[in-house]
């Protein structure tokens, strides 16, 4: 059998799919009753993990929302996935869970807490999507401070998973943790100890007041694919969300493969999940006919609203006809301007007629089980990525890809069962292994702790 594929599912707690088509049901995303049905379903199908995206952004042009934005529910409103999950956790024992906390808005002991305390909730299923935010324009202004530049977004991201791992690997030692009742030690002051932190852009001496969880740090991912983004993403994370074009992808793959070894980490330690739409129906020519419907909900000043959240970049007043001037620059996300300029550019026109089709997600797969499972397996082969982060079907949901793709991958022995026990990095990492690799920088801050 081939290494099994990683399966991820997408999920935002905001519409998701297309929304107007009365199938969907995404508008129950307020209703905690839709997510732990989602989660049951994900869990009993054999999936890895639901990732909860998050942010708090909005789309922002000229300084005001487009209409089209609040009018469609385009990225807003969009409810907390932080305080989703455990009730997720409750309800299942295999299914990973991985969320998305800001290093722009979140400061390290908060998200170290919040990560260490889902853990155990979790008993070790928990990852985090270490972003510096979408939507960042309009972050800023909610948080009524300076947009901070794009490139020092992501120096302050280093800056704060640093002090995160030295918050989750460096203050309590395995067998901290005595609970000697008679004796009335809870735990041995020798060893939990305050960690220091003096970088560019946080300062700590602090106790994380929380004991870490089987994984210690939770699973750590990273979806920012500009120069700043991969070097954050080869220098920590272990998994990797891209949304591309396959050729796009492939490059941004090998060259983060190549920008970890330059950080002195195997290649093969970072997990590339591809976000992957399946449009998928028992037979091809439903599959074609749903595809048609999709497209038909949304118009092109959605699609406009939609770039400008992603990127800060207003293409509404372009000129249709040409490219992209290749001289715009934006300090909101970068990847979304920078896969549509150079050679054969696209025109504004035609960005704004694929951001209707696929947002940022590249072209789907489309046909019966079959042959969207042909193609997908096409796409593995070609980017040599590890998996796939499974976008919301048309119903907001996954039902189609749980009831008709999973049995078919399960057939074609792409797929692994997921068992109860296993964490998170375990499973997929593949070798079971609970704690980070001895070649991730956190990994040396726990030994030198543990030789104090
Ligand atoms: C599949 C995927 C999932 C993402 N999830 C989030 C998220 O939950 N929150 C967020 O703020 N940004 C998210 N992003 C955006 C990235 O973190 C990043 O800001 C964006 O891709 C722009 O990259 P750049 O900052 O390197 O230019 C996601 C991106 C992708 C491709």
């Amino acid at each position: 059998m081939t290494t099994p594929w990683k399966i991820g599912m997408f999920q935002s707690a905001m519409l998701m799919g297309s929304w107007r088509l009365p199938e969907n049901t995404s508008t129950d995303f307020l209703d905690l009753a839709h997510w732990i049905d989602m989660a049951k379903r994900c869990e009993a199908a054999g999936v890895d993990f639901l990732f909860l995206a998050d942010d708090y952004g909005y789309p922002v042009v000229n300084d005001t929302i487009p209409p089209a934005a609040i009018r469609n529910g385009i990225q807003t409103p969009k409810a907390d996935p932080s305080m989703i999950l455990p009730a997720l956790a409750a309800v299942t024992e295999r299914l990973g869970l991985v969320t998305t906390l800001s290093t722009s808005v979140e400061k390290p002991p908060m998200v170290a807490r919040k990560m260490a305390t889902l853990d155990h909730l979790t008993k070790g299923r928990i990852g985090w999507n270490i972003v510096t935010g979408a939507g960042q324009n309009a972050s800023a202004r909610l948080f009524g401070a300076p947009m901070v530049e794009h490139d020092r977004r992501y120096e302050i991201a280093t800056d704060h998973v640093e002090l995160s791992l030295k918050l989750w690997e460096g203050c309590w030692d395995d067998d901290a943790i005595v609970l000697d009742r008679e004796a009335g030690v809870y735990a041995d002051p020798a060893k939990v100890r305050e960690i220091e932190h003096d970088g560019p852009h946080f300062r700590s001496k602090g106790l994380l007041n929380v004991p870490p969880g089987p994984q210690r740090t939770p699973m750590l991912f990273q979806a920012g694919a500009s120069g700043p983004g991969r070097d954050l993403a080869a220098k920590y994370a272990e998994g990797v969300f891209l949304a591309a074009e396959v050729s796009a992808m492939t490059e941004q793959i090998s060259d983060m493969r190549r920008r970890a070894t330059e950080f002195g980490r195997d290649a093969q330690s970072i997990k590339f999940l591809m976000a992957g739409t399946f449009i998928v129906a028992p037979t091809s020519e439903e599959a074609h006919q749903l595809r048609a419907r999709q497209i038909a909900t949304r118009t092109l000043d959605e699609a406009a609203a939609s770039y400008s959240f992603y990127t800060g970049v207003d293409l509404s007043v372009m000129d249709p006809d040409k490219p992209i001037d290749p001289s715009t620059v934006t300090e909101t996300g970068r990847t979304n301007l920078e896969r549509f300029l150079g050679p054969n550019a696209p025109t504004v026109r035609e960005v704004l007629e694929e951001f209707q089709r696929n947002s940022v997600m590249g072209a789907p797969f489309i046909g019966d089980p079959g042959e969207v499972v042909d193609q997908a397996e096409a796409a593995m082969a070609a980017t040599g990525a590890d998996g796939f982060l499974v976008q919301p079907d048309a119903t907001g949901t996954f039902d189609s890809f749980l009831e008709l793709v999973m049995p078919e991958l399960r057939a074609r022995g792409l797929v692994v069962e997921p068992q109860v026990g296993e964490t998170l990095r375990g499973r997929i990492r593949g070798d079971g292994r609970a704690r980070l690799a001895p070649d991730h920088p956190g990994a040396r801050i726990w030994e030198a702790a543990s030789l104090v």
